[in-house]
Parts: structure tokens; sequence; C-alpha cells
């Protein structure tokens, strides 16, 4: 598949960003593009905002998994281009974009000129939020379609174009999501002593957090609190009955993420006596680390040096998260980064990936298909 109609593909879908499992239109593009394929030895099934797309080889001797997750991000995009989103406070931030695009770009090249091993690919919803991996294994429709291996990749601003950074091993953190409510008495800004005010506790509490870190995690451990969300207040001299925090944990392995999960309790139960107010905190399940299998992964960098010399990149683990580590659990494979060159990181409101990057990545993984 030639690179102006990768662009064609990634543009559509980067104009369309949706929440997770909101996906609608995300799913219904997919599908009217896969309906301009041959349809011989595809088949589609829908998983609620996704899509499993099963393509037959020609002699299968396994089943090769390929997983694309499609959610947005809550984001103003500010990047100025001409195809920007044109959801407002939605962005395609984090390159689902592209991992879709060159998902297609894949399917595309095996559908017209097939190759022995069946594929299936994995068009995930919700993966920022709140987590479709687990879910799409637990479903019929992945349970019958079940891969003896899998892949999957993450686009990397970080990185030039034509680079592909993998490590054997841990590559993404155990992540678990973060919610606090706090709940207090408000009253007139003058008469604190009459009130309870849930700024200064929530305040107290978010710099509390930072203390787990430094003090209860063995300094040579990695792990990581981030507080992306406050809400608390209507106005400048009212106090606060009620504030709110959002915020995720990272840490490089799951004793650790129990240790600081352990702290947080404790936090609560203190900060709920010493503040005087009611704290509940809703917890969601931590998403599992990505862990990449050493002979999957060994196999792909021996074909990345011996192919596109120059293409590999050693990396170390990153804090950054992926349920796609639920699948690496299950089933062996590895997960690598995409160099696509922005000067603006994930999740900034001005990434914009490099496009040359899909032509490149559709490449290697067509001809890896066909190793
Ligand atoms: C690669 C990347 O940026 N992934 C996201 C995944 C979100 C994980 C989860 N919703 C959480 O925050 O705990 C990331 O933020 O690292």
């Amino acid at each position: 598949m030639n690179l102006a109609d990768l662009q064609t593909i990634r543009r559509a879908l980067h104009q369309i960003p949706e929440l997770g499992y909101a996906e609608f239109k995300t799913q219904a593009y997919l599908r009217d593009y896969l309906s301009t394929l041959p349809q011989a030895f595809m088949q589609v099934k829908e998983w609620r905002t996704g899509l499993l797309v099963r393509v037959e080889g020609k002699a299968p001797t396994k089943v090769v998994g390929y997983r694309a997750d499609i959610d947005g991000l809550p984001i103003v995009e500010d990047t100025g281009l001409a195809f920007a989103s044109e959801h407002e406070g939605r962005m395609h931030a984090c390159g689902h974009d592209f991992h879709m695009t060159i998902a297609l770009g894949v399917l595309t090249n095996i559908v017209t000129d097939r190759i022995d091993d069946t594929v299936v690919f994995y068009f995930q919803p919700a993966e920022e939020n709140p987590g479709g991996a687990l879910p799409m294994m637990q479903s019929a429709e992945m349970k019958n379609w079940w891969p003896d291996k899998i892949m999957a990749l993450h686009v990397a601003p970080e990185y030039p174009v034509g680079k592909i950074a993998v490590k054997p091993g841990i590559l993404f953190a155990n992540t678990c999501e973060l919610f606090v409510e706090f709940k207090g008495k408000g009253g007139h800004a003058a008469y604190p002593h009459q009130a309870n005010d849930m700024v200064v506790a929530a305040c107290q509490f978010v710099t509390q957090l930072q203390l787990i870190i430094s003090r209860n995690i063995d300094p040579l451990d990695s792990a990581v609190i981030t507080v992306g969300k406050i809400v608390a207040g209507n106005t400048m001299n009212v106090i606060a009955e009620k504030a709110e925090i959002e915020g995720t944990i990272r840490t490089l392995s799951k004793e650790t993420m129990l240790i600081v999960n352990k702290r947080i309790r404790q936090l609560i139960d203190g900060f709920q006596i010493a503040y005087n107010c009611e704290i509940t905190r809703t917890e969601r399940p931590a998403y599992m680390q990505v862990f990449n299998d050493e002979t999957e992964t060994a196999q792909f960098i021996t074909y990345l040096n011996e192919q596109y010399p120059e293409s590999y990149v050693a990396c170390p683990a990153a804090m950054t998260g992926e349920d796609f580590g639920y699948m690496l659990e299950k089933i062996p494979g590895f997960m690598f980064w995409l160099g696509v060159d922005s000067a603006d990181g994930l999740h900034h409101a001005r990434m914009s990936p490099n496009e040359d990057a899909l032509a490149f990545a559709v490449d290697v993984l067509t001809n890896y298909l066909n190793v």
C-alpha cells in the first residue's frame, strides 16, 4: 500500500477521534474501508466498538495476532493541521490514528497478496480509558479467534522515522488509575473555622502522594504518581465542600504497585480523620505491564538487523502504560516503538507524527509476516 493511500486513511481517522467505547464513527470508517477490500479470505466480527478481522493464510501453520488500539484522548488539538480533529475536545494525541492506519495497510497488503499464515487484526477500543484489552480477551469473539503469537506497535515521537526501538522483557510500566473524591463542609471564605475546606485537604493529599514515591519506594526502584486533574469549588470566596482528583500510578513491578496502593489506602484513612471528611476512592484494576517475550523479540531484532540495518534501537523501559500488557501476559509476542519524529510528545495538543513512518511500518510488518 502506498504512502498517499495511507495518508488518506490516517487523515480521515485523525479527524474523528472518539473516547473509549464511543468509537462509533471510527468503527464505521474501519468497516467501510474493509468493505472495499477483496472479501474471499477475510472475515469481520464486531466486538463492542471494536472489530476483529481474520485473514486466512494460504498454508497456515499458526495464527498471528496484530493489535491496534482505536480510541482518542480528551485533548483540544492545537496542531493547526488542515485535517485537525473535527471533534471539539478530542484528539488522536497518542497516535492511535497511526496504529489503525498501519494495521489497515498491512491487512490490505496481505488480503491482496496472501501470506502463508492466518492473521487476526484486533482493532481494540478504550486503550486509554477504561481499558479494552482485557474485556476483549474475555469475549467469545476473541476466544474463538485466539492467536498463537501477537504483535503491536506504539508511535514514539522522540525517535526519527526509520527507527524501531524495542527490548525483551519489560517495556512499559504497570499502571493504575486514581480517582478520589473528598467531601467536607462548605462555608463562607471568612469563616474557615466553621467549614471544612476540601481544597486544602485535596492539595495536601496530592503533596502527600509524592511523599509515597520519595519515602516509601526503594530509590533504586521506579514509581510515578501523576495527578492530572483536580476539580474543586465554584468561586473565590466560598469554601469548597467537595474536591475530586484524577491521576495515574506507574511502577515497574506488580509488587511496587501493591505497596503504592496500600499506602494510598492508609493515607485515605488518615486524611479522613485528620481533615474530618469523607474520602472515596473508586478503584479500577491496574493495567498489566508490557512484558516482551524474550524469544519473539530476539527474532524480531534479528529480522530488523538483517532486513533494515540501522533501524533497530535498544531502548530502556518506559513508565508509559498499555493494556496490550494483558495480551502479552497470555500470548507470546512483543510491542515496539515506531519512530515518528514529532517535536511535541505523546498526549500533547501539538503532537504531529511524521507520516513517512506509516509506509515504513507497513513495509516492515508486511515483510515480517512473510518471514
Ligand atoms: C502509551 C501511553 O501513553 N499510554 C497511556 C495508557 C493509559 C493507561 C491508564 N489509563 C492509566 O493512566 O493508568 C499512558 O498514559 O501511559
